[in-house]
């Protein structure tokens, strides 16, 4: 294989010569100038661009006829005579209340899961004679919920005639994904450009965001499309709305199996891994599988790609690290010796610690697999100390986020040669990879991998857009997991949840109320604070200092060094605060989190659910309270579908005002301007709420009061102009 040809773009290299090139450059200094083949950046970089072009364009083709298909079978479900005896009979098409009705009666059949994915899925359905590989537990928690009837074969009559397109993220789930708090690579990038008062890529601009971006495409089809599509969108929120009432009915039946426990009956033992995993697997305690290892393991071990949907902290890392180990395993058996060891598995995941946590959880598993080694490239290293690991020791596994891996990528770093063995690439917290920020980077990944892979992608979210994308990644004919369940609730159901409303003014006072009064119930405590910006996180931070709470902080502007150790430190403590910003909202593990707060709204419904997912772990209790101002409200629309009860506001007594005040006087006034700043991007970078510029700058201007700042920081006219607030009164621009 590796005497073969490597070919990226239009050109062939052999190894040889490219190696041969790598090291020249390297001796002529300054890195190399030329691209693989020969062709200079400029050219590399056009001939990338292009290929997203058509890659985009055949993507656009393809949700176009889905939609079109989707529409004509709506159409046809309609009139169907078997649809509605009443409509039948006079052939006219149900009333819409009707209509919903039919639908949602649908969709509690027993195998009406295979509805929901209709068009989402794998276009041609294998059909799959047991029930192991066909697994789809999605069924689990709706059969749950519905009375026997008798058993269809869904998998080999697939039925296109009902498809509203429902996903359990809802329609509009994504209305607002212009701007990503901070992630790594890509986006924590893009936080510090926000920040910087660096504006342009993030909020409109095409950049840094794609100008391939498929939401922002979509605005060009024509009127009729979108009428009709809002038509559709209209009903299928209400065959939600549906289908939650009766879910909530029965929600007595199924809230107990759920909190029994993530576990299955399924072994480890007998399913086919390697008797060394089984063995480390013991040692760390894993006897059982989850269920979405149980659902997930049997697919990813034949081979398939897989898309797969399962609550937080149900153990899909693992789900996803031992197919990885056996494919290591059955390439490094076969007799070809290649000249250059191929990385064999590549984990692509959106934060650093992330990776780390991944990387760490794969030395577990491959505690007795000598020579098996697993090795990660993040951002915050140096590129020269990655390259040296990299040459020296062993690394067929390797866990990266998208930002660092392209820059050995395009760098010339040798990993891409290296890349071309790649059998398996796993994408962890697809969704979020596949959103705006890291889409590109991704792309031009996997441009770079060979075809013939086997790739799986992870998530306790999958929106409905990215479930359209997701088939750049995957073949065809891939399975989709989901062990969520059509209709059911989204987040564990053992975490108590809460939102407050109370205006921004009061937050700091809020946060600081909510916290000792934990403390007070929960010795043991272990809590997250997540803030809307990493600037805004660093003003938490210290004010709860000033208030003497043991408290840390992590977000994008604190050096790698450092975000390690808090991470880490957290991992053990308990006793502990952490305020953070989005890099510790997506598969962070830390243990035993007793309560996550939310200040201000998240991003998206995605967020919030990742955000709370960091308590109730492995069924465990957990609590999470989100609060908001009272504008910030009609978020709760987009999680309506959520258990969240009403919290109460607490009167917070005079004397802890004046303590809080007096803390906040003492913190440096750096931090307060850099935390405005921060806020005034975010919120501006929100699309219900940064179209009203005066509101915006009138709102900002108050969180800039609250926090003892004397008169409302200036912008630059630049960054004024880019964020559209030039001359809103409220706005200061610097001289
Ligand atoms: N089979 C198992 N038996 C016992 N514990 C397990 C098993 N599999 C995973 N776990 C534990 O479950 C916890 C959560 O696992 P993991 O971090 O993989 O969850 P996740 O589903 O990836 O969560 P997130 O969606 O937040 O990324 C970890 O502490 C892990 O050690």
């Amino acid at each position: 294989m590796w005497g073969g040809i490597i070919c990226r773009g239009r050109r062939a290299l052999s190894p040889d010569l490219l190696l041969c090139n790598l090291r020249l450059l390297r001796h002529m200094g300054g890195g190399p100038r030329t691209f693989p083949g020969g062709v200079n950046k400029w050219k590399w970089k056009r001939m990338h661009e292009k290929r997203a072009r058509d890659k985009h364009n055949r993507l656009l083709q393809q949700e176009k006829q889905l939609y079109e298909a989707r529409i004509r079978s709506h159409i046809r479900s309609t009139l169907s005579p078997d649809h509605h005896s009443a409509a039948a009979s006079t052939h006219r098409p149900l009333s819409p209340h009707d209509h919903v009705k039919a639908l949602a009666d649908r969709f509690m059949k027993e195998g009406a899961q295979d509805l929901w994915n209709n068009h989402d899925g794998p276009l041609t359905l294998t059909p799959t004679p047991t029930a192991p590989t066909t697994i789809t537990p999605s069924s689990v928690g709706l059969r749950r919920l519905i009375p026997k009837s008798p058993k269809r074969n869904f998998a080999h009559t697939r039925d296109y005639r009902s498809v509203p397109e429902v996903g359990n993220n809802g329609v509009g789930a994504n209305k607002r994904r212009f701007w990503r708090n901070d992630s790594d690579g890509s986006s924590s990038e893009s936080e510090d450009e926000i920040e910087s008062g660096n504006w342009s890529s993030r909020i409109g601009g095409s950049a840094s965001l794609g100008k391939y971006d498929v939401k922002r495409e979509r605005r060009a089809v024509p009127r009729s499309y979108e009428e009709e599509e809002t038509d559709l969108s209209e009903q299928v929120q209400l065959i939600k709305y549906e289908l939650n009432k009766r879910k909530l009915t029965h929600s007595d039946d199924q809230e107990p199996q759920e909190q029994q426990s993530i576990l299955s009956q399924t072994r480890f033992d007998g399913c086919g891994i390697s008797p060394l995993t089984v063995k480390a697997l013991s040692l760390a305690g894993y006897i059982h599988m989850t269920r979405v290892q149980e659902a997930s393991l049997p697919i990813c071990l034949e081979g398939m790609d897989a898309l797969v949907k399962a609550k937080t902290g149900t153990g899909k890392s693992a789900a996803f690290l031992l197919p990885a180990i056996e494919t290591v395993l059955k390439a490094m058996s076969s007799n070809t010796s290649p000249r250059v060891p191929p990385i064999l598995v590549l984990i692509l995941c959106p934060t650093r610690e992330l990776a780390s946590q991944i990387a760490a959880e794969a030395k577990v598993l491959l505690k007795y697999h000598d020579g098996i080694g697993v090795q990660t490239l993040v951002g915050g290293v140096r590129f020269k100390v990655d390259q040296k690991r990299l040459e020296l020791d062993p690394c067929q596994i390797l866990v990266a986020t998208p930002g660092r891996l392209l820059d050995h990528i395009e760098n010339k770093s040798g990993i891409s040669v290296r890349l071309m063995g790649l059998q398996m690439l796993v994408l962890d917290e697809a969704d979020h990879l596949l959103d705006l920020g890291f889409r590109r980077d991704v792309e031009k990944i996997i441009d770079c991998l060979p075809r013939n892979r086997q790739s799986l992608l992870f998530s306790a979210t999958v929106p409905k857009e990215v479930r359209r994308i997701s088939q750049l990644v995957l073949k065809r004919e891939h399975k989709y997991v989901d062990t969520v369940g059509i209709g059911c609730v989204e987040t564990p159901v053992q975490i108590k949840q809460s939102y407050l409303i109370a205006p921004h003014e009061s937050h700091f006072q809020l946060v600081n109320h909510i916290l000792k009064e934990h403390i007070l119930q929960e010795p043991d405590y272990k809590v997250i604070v997540f803030c809307i910006t990493g600037m805004v996180t660093s003003l938490m931070y210290h004010l709860l200092r000033e208030m003497k709470m043991n408290v840390r902080e992590i977000h994008s502007r604190k050096p790698q060094l450092y975000r390690t150790r808090i991470s880490d430190e957290f991992r053990e403590s308990k006793q502990l605060i952490l305020v953070s910003s989005d890099v510790s909202s997506r598969g962070m593990n830390y243990p035993d989190v007793t309560l996550v707060i939310q200040v201000g709204i998240p991003f998206d419904r995605e967020q919030y659910i990742h955000r709370l997912g960091r308590t109730g772990r492995e069924g465990k209790e957990g609590e999470g309270i989100l609060l908001i101002a009272p504008w910030e409200e009609y978020f709760l629309d987009e999680i309506k579908d959520l258990p969240l009860q009403k919290f109460p506001l607490p009167d917070i007594d005079p004397q802890t005002k004046l303590k809080i005040e007096h803390s906040m006087a003492k913190i440096d006034n750096d931090i307060k301007e850099a935390a405005y700043h921060a806020w005034l991007g975010y919120y501006n970078s929100i699309r219900e709420i940064g179209r009203e510029k005066t509101t915006i700058a009138e709102l900002a201007n108050r969180f800039s009061d609250s926090i003892g700042l004397q008169k409302p920081p200036a912008l630059f006219r630049k960054t004024a102009i880019k964020m559209g607030l030039k001359d809103i009164p409220g706005i200061r621009i610097r001289r």
